[in-house]
């Protein structure tokens, strides 16, 4: 039995114990902290039993940071993760900086959690999915078939890993077939302080490609990736590209990253966004951000919000390091 401060647990090793958490990245003081705002109200919507944890660069505002409190988030401040300097044409250049998003193999207080861009939203209660075994990277299959992919030998055949009897790949050209290939921006994952080294020192010696850091996490677990259903993670061009393996009435996690899809900026003027289903998908997404009865003040009793807050206090001993890891008693 793990010991115990003041009443509250703390776990033998100061990890996580069993301790799950949903986790996603902010980055600028620009609009997409409406994203996660929007993703935190999605989840409890779900009714999941999990908080959401959010990983902020230094450069999100003060402001933004009190309204991811205020709807019960758990903000963390990361330090940028910039890859080797290089001359690599990233698909979008602000892909940047979403190397960044390495920093949370070092959230060992969780022994597993589920990260989710800040462009997703979670339709449905994937709760589960924390019950998947451990030792595996669990995400979704992306496409290759977006213009965003134009620079790639994928794209250039016109091969893709969603239909890939279309177009058989020539080994003799192009080599061996590449493994699956999975969308970085939802995952199911174990943070570890080994693995968070051992990525940040691999990251220095592999040159940077297209997709910056969703190449390098297909490299780095390529051994253990686990697909999981596109029920998981809708990459939007799934709906135009490979309708066939779609059924939208069961997908439960929707990533809005087709271009001119993010939902706070949505104008419908970009192509295949004038489409309805695209048009119901986004106004789903702002039912539920305009939906004050997922605010979280609207949700919690006030000793479950002295209980958050004690928590966040432990959470900040923790992480000052005055404290490993410490539970705050049950409020129940
Ligand atoms: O200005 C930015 C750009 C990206 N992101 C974060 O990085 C993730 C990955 O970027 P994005 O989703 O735009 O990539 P896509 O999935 O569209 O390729 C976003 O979801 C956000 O969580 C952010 O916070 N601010
Ligand atoms: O930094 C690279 C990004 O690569 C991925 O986005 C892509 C990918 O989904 C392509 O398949 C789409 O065609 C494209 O639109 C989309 O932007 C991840 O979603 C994101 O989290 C992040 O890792
Ligand atoms: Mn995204």
């Amino acid at each position: 039995m793990a010991p115990e401060i003041n009443g509250s647990v703390v776990s033998a090793t100061g990890y996580g114990g069993d301790k799950r958490a949903y986790v996603t990245f902010l980055a600028g003081n620009g609009d997409y902290v409406k994203g996660v705002v929007g993703l935190a109200k999605g989840l409890r919507k779900g009714k999941t039993k999990y908080p959401l944890v959010v990983a902020v660069l230094p450069d999100v505002p003060e402001d933004h940071r009190k309204e991811l409190v205020e709807q019960g988030c758990v903000v963390k401040e990361i330090q940028p993760v910039y890859p080797p300097e290089n001359q690599t044409e990233f698909a979008m250049a602000y892909y940047v900086i979403n190397y960044s998003k390495l920093r949370i193999w070092k959230f060992v207080e969780y022994s597993k959690m589920i990260y989710l861009d800040g462009d997703i939203q979670v339709f449905d209660n994937i709760d589960h999915l924390f019950d998947l075994p451990d030792g595996q990277f669990y995400a979704v299959k992306d496409c290759f078939c977006e213009k965003t992919w134009s620079h790639s030998p994928q794209y250039k055949i016109g091969y893709c890993q969603q239909c890939p009897d279309k177009v058989t790949w020539p080994e003799s050209e192009l080599g061996p077939k590449p493994p699956l290939y999975f969308n970085a921006g939802m995952f199911v994952y174990e943070p570890n302080l080994s693995t968070y080294h051992n990525l940040l020192e691999t990251l220095k010696v592999v040159p940077p490609t297209l997709f910056a850091e969703q190449d390098f996490l297909n490299m780095y677990f390529k051994d253990i990736y686990k697909p999981i259903p596109s029920v998981y993670n809708l990459v939007l061009a799934m709906l135009w590209r490979h309708p066939e393996n779609i059924e939208l009435g069961q997908v439960k996690v929707v990533h809005y990253c087709a271009a001119g899809s993010k939902p706070w900026r949505f104008t419908g003027e970009e192509e295949n966004m004038e489409r309805d289903d695209i048009k119901m998908l986004v106004k789903n997404w702002w039912d539920i951000y305009n939906d004050e009865s997922l605010d979280y003040k609207n949700i919690i009793g006030d000793d479950h919000k002295k209980q958050q807050t004690f928590q966040q206090f432990l959470d900040a001993l923790s992480e000052a390091g005055v404290l490993p890891y410490v539970k705050a008693p049950s409020a129940a």
